[in-house]
């Protein structure tokens, strides 16, 4: 989207825009960053291949906010690889909080929704606590173990109400972590407004905070939590309270999700070796 786009759209209420290519004008206090710029991916590719070329991006920006930005800003990383992304942009802002910085799978997490209320013939609204696991890639875990949908009156567990465990664990995991690729093999470009919306849920949650029984998904550090690599940027279920995210505990995890959960970490892992030896060149 650009400027004139942003102060067009109405159901923006933008005050103003500044254009600049000068990050000293740019991150100068800011409350929060949306980081988008960067080479998005064509058809047949994994995110991880953008990493060689989208990593420095977010090392420049990380820095960046280290020197301009307010030591309270929310960041928010869209660009892909998006989990790697952030991990080093937060990395290069060491005067900066880690926890301000997540990455962007709420995208993941609207499309797990959509899906089941499609099935349901309900609002996405009346799904609740959809989790992505992982890393917002093909190998993330769309989890819906804990998921309860609005039917008849009433929240009942997703597996319940779709009564159908072979397409939850198949199918709807598979159509989750390609839809990505669906949407950039129809449109030859990546999705553009349900990015946007993602970023403004996420944005808002981080803003507004998780009503009560509510949870969301978004990559953020990981301190070791269900048996992930600490220091990974992995998605997880949390909370938000005045700002600030924590990871929900003591979910039952079964054998079909560890594995699943496993194989995305170990991913995320290569690819943060693979990001700081490219930032060192
Ligand atoms: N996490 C998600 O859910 C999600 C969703 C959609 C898109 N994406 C990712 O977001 C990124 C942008 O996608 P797009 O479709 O808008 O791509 P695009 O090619 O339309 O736009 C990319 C923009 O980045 C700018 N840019 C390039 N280098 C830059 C730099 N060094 N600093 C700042 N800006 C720079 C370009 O000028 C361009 O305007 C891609 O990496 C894409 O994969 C992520
Ligand atoms: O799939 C992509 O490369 C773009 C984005 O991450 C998406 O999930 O739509």
């Amino acid at each position: 989207m650009g400027c004139y786009d942003v102060v067009e759209v109405v159901v923006v209420e933008c005050l103003d825009v500044v254009a600049t290519d000068d990050p000293a004008v740019a991150f100068k206090d800011i409350d929060a960053a949306f980081l988008v710029g960067a080479m998005p991916r064509k058809e047949g590719m994994e995110r991880k291949d953008l990493l060689a070329a989208n990593v420095k991006i977010f090392k420049a920006q990380g820095q960046a906010l280290d020197q301009h930005a307010k030591k309270t800003v929310k960041v928010l990383v869209v660009g892909n690889p998006a989990n790697t992304n952030a991990l080093i942009c937060a990395k290069y802002a060491p005067s900066i909080p880690r926890e301000n910085f997540s990455a962007m799978t709420r995208l993941d997490q609207n499309r797990a929704q959509s899906q089941i209320a499609g099935k349901l013939g309900i609002p996405v609204s009346d799904v609740k606590n959809v989790i992505i696991w992982g890393n917002h890639s093909s190998t993330q875990f769309p989890d819906l173990r804990h998921a309860t949908a609005h039917v008849n009156g009433q929240d009942v567990p997703v597996y319940d109400a779709i009564k159908d465990d072979a397409y939850l664990k198949g199918d709807f995991i598979t159509t989750v972590q390609k839809r990505g690729a669906a949407v950039i093999a129809a449109r030859k470009l990546s999705s553009a407004m349900s990015a946007a919306k993602a970023a403004c849920d996420h944005m808002k949650s981080i803003w507004q905070g998780t009503p009560d029984g509510h949870f969301v998904s978004m990559g953020v550090f990981s301190d070791g939590s269900y048996n992930t690599p600490e220091g990974v940027m992995y998605s997880f279920p949390v909370t938000i309270q005045d700002q600030k995210w924590t990871i929900v505990k003591d979910l039952p995890i079964d054998d079909f999700a560890r594995e699943k959960m496993d194989i995305t970490a170990k991913e995320l892992c290569e690819e943060r070796d693979d990001a700081i030896s490219a930032c060192q060149d």
